[in-house]
């Protein structure tokens, strides 16, 4: 990664959302807060109704700030809510289906876990960026993969792909993956349970990622 081109902030959803419009206020003001380049709805648990109705509160919102918005997990949906993009793990169905479904205009991004093997296959059937993690203790997931820092260094000198690291990032731990090569720092809970609240913590991760490395 070049120094002109720092690391970004990519924020996932907290894993429930109860009220879509009074999420979409919260997200709104988030947004002001400092620059976040892509917005991931992650809801494992809401009903697709649900899931329909928050998307179609934030997309507008997301339009507004130029925030690309990204629906985890299922192409269909993402295609029904007009998202930027989708997000598929290992077993939500193929880069090509979704690209198919989707078009070139979309992004698709792939979970890769601790795998260059994976990353390099995500890549060569299209996928738009590649996820590696977790890694750090991640509140809001399980997980058996725990990739090192050096997956980011060789796949960013390996490819133009862009990489996105996850699991239990924080504020405090960013700069590594940064500085490691990744090109997004993907966040949840670092943000959503941040103690002074998610506009904070935008502020603080962006004053992070934009310090000289
Ligand atoms: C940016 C990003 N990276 C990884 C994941 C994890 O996706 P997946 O493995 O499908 O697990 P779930 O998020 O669906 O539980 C992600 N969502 N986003
Ligand atoms: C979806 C996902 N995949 C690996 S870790 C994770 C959760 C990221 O959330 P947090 O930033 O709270 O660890
Ligand atoms: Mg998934």
């Amino acid at each position: 990664m070049s120094e002109i081109d720092p690391c970004q902030l990519y924020l996932l959803s907290p894993p429930q959302i109860e009220s879509a419009e009074d999420f979409a206020v919260t997200l709104d003001s988030v947004f002001s807060s400092g620059d976040v380049a892509c917005f991931q709805l992650r809801l494992k648990e809401a009903s697709e109704d649900h899931l329909i109705q928050v998307a179609n509160a934030i997309r507008p919102v997301c339009i507004s700030h130029d925030v690309a918005f990204i629906l985890n997990d299922s192409a269909e949906l993402a295609k029904q809510v007009d998202a930027d993009g989708v997000h598929l793990g290992q077993s939500d169905g193929s880069v090509e289906e979704a690209r198919t479904l989707l078009g070139y205009d979309k992004s698709i991004g792939v979970t890769c876990h601790d795998s260059r093997h994976l990353a390099f296959e995500a890549g060569d059937k299209g996928a738009d960026y590649v996820a590696f993690g977790t890694f750090f203790d991640s509140p809001t997931k399980a997980s058996d993969y725990r990739p090192e820092l050096d997956i980011l260094t060789g796949w960013d000198e390996a490819t133009e792909i862009p990489s996105v690291a996850i699991g239990g990032i924080t504020v405090d731990n960013c700069q590594q993956l940064a500085k490691a090569g990744a090109h997004f720092v993907a966040v949840s809970s670092g943000v959503w349970s941040y103690p002074e609240g998610p506009e904070a913590a935008v502020k603080a991760f962006n004053a992070q990622l934009k310090a000289d490395l």
